[in-house]
């Protein structure tokens, strides 16, 4: 008889979701030269994030990311039940990341658009197509949480003098900045042979040329967000960040952004939602298994 058990053991459903949702924040943690956001070179715009604090808060987040799968599997229907479990297991994983951190914020907006993939990816593993994700997810986005506070969050304050509503609104459309322009993006830039950072980068743009960042209109303004769209564009016309043009706008851009203190962090959270999407979608062989 063997001393060990050398078969690797079979992960559950809610594992591999987790897994896969902690790897998304990783690698887009990781990627560079992303415009004034945390990443291998540097902080960015950040004077109170690192790349090593990216990382640790995004291992913090697994428990909360498997209970979210646990309660999609568990309630196993869209509703008012499994929404406000969501909600609660949401703020607890929001409470493990703040102690992480010391009490920086370093993933909410992540926390909520991928608790509501993993969820709903969860929630029907066989019908796991980007667009049937992402639409699940905004019908449990659509749900009001009776028990969520209402602070006055910068995207509250944001809400208020702009009338952008972030976070929140781009969920309950279904995440048009993945399914729209960051999928179609990453894959025609896989597909012309640009490499994965670089088809990764151009995804990110992407998302960039048209988010309302509510980090970039907090911190910046309106003048920010301008800078954002147009610049991001800019580098996609040139040919993207695999084309030498394009790499020299991107670095213009990244310092452009950090002059402004224009950092996008919500368009680096939907980065790491359309990684996570991409791999449920593309039946990567880690999670087939589990199906
Ligand atoms: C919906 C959230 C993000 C509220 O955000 P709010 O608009 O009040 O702004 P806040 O400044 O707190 O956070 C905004 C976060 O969203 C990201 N973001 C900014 N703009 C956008 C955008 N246009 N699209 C997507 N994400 C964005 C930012 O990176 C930032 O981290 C979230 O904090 C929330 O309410 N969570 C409640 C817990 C919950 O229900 N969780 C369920 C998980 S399934
Ligand atoms: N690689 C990244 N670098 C920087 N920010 C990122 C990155 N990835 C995601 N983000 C997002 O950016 C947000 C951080 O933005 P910001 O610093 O404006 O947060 P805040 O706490 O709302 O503001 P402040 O730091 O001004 O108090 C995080 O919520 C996080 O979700």
């Amino acid at each position: 008889m063997l001393a060990f058990n050398l078969q690797p053991k079979t992960l559950s459903l809610a594992d591999r979701l987790a897994d896969l949702a902690v790897d998304a924040l990783i690698d887009e943690a990781d990627l560079s030269p992303k415009p004034a956001l945390v990443d291998r070179r540097g902080n960015g715009a950040h004077t109170d994030l690192h790349l090593g604090l990216m990382h640790a808060s995004a291992l913090a987040l697994w428990p909360a990311f498997k209970q979210m799968a646990e309660a999609a599997i568990e309630f196993g229907e869209i509703g008012l039940p499994l929404r406000e479990a969501l909600g609660r297991i949401g703020r607890e994983g929001e409470a493990s990341m703040l102690a992480t951190t010391g009490g920086v914020n370093t993933h909410r907006g992540a926390i909520w658009a991928l608790g509501l993939l993993v969820a709903a990816a969860a929630l029907a593993p066989q019908a796991a197509t980007a667009g049937a994700v992402t639409l699940r997810a905004a019908r449990l986005a659509l749900l009001d949480d009776r028990y969520a506070p209402r602070p006055l969050s910068h995207g509250a304050q944001v809400a208020q003098r702009y009338g952008a509503r972030g976070a929140r609104e781009e969920a309950q459309l279904g995440f048009p900045s993945i399914t729209q322009r960051a999928l179609p993006q990453l894959r025609r830039s896989r597909a012309q042979g640009h490499g994965e950072q670089n088809a990764r980068l151009d995804a990110l743009l992407a998302i960039m040329t048209q988010l309302a960042d509510t980090c970039v209109l907090y911190r910046a303004g309106e003048p920010g967000l301008q800078a954002m769209q147009t610049g991001a564009q800019a580098v996609l016309d040139a040919g993207g960040s695999a084309s030498l043009d394009g790499r020299r706008r991107l670095h213009g851009l990244d310092q452009q952004l950090i002059a402004l203190n224009a950092s996008p962090g919500g368009a680096a959270d939907l980065l790491a939602a359309c990684l996570f999407v991409d791999r449920i979608e593309s039946g990567d062989g880690l999670i087939q298994g589990a199906f």
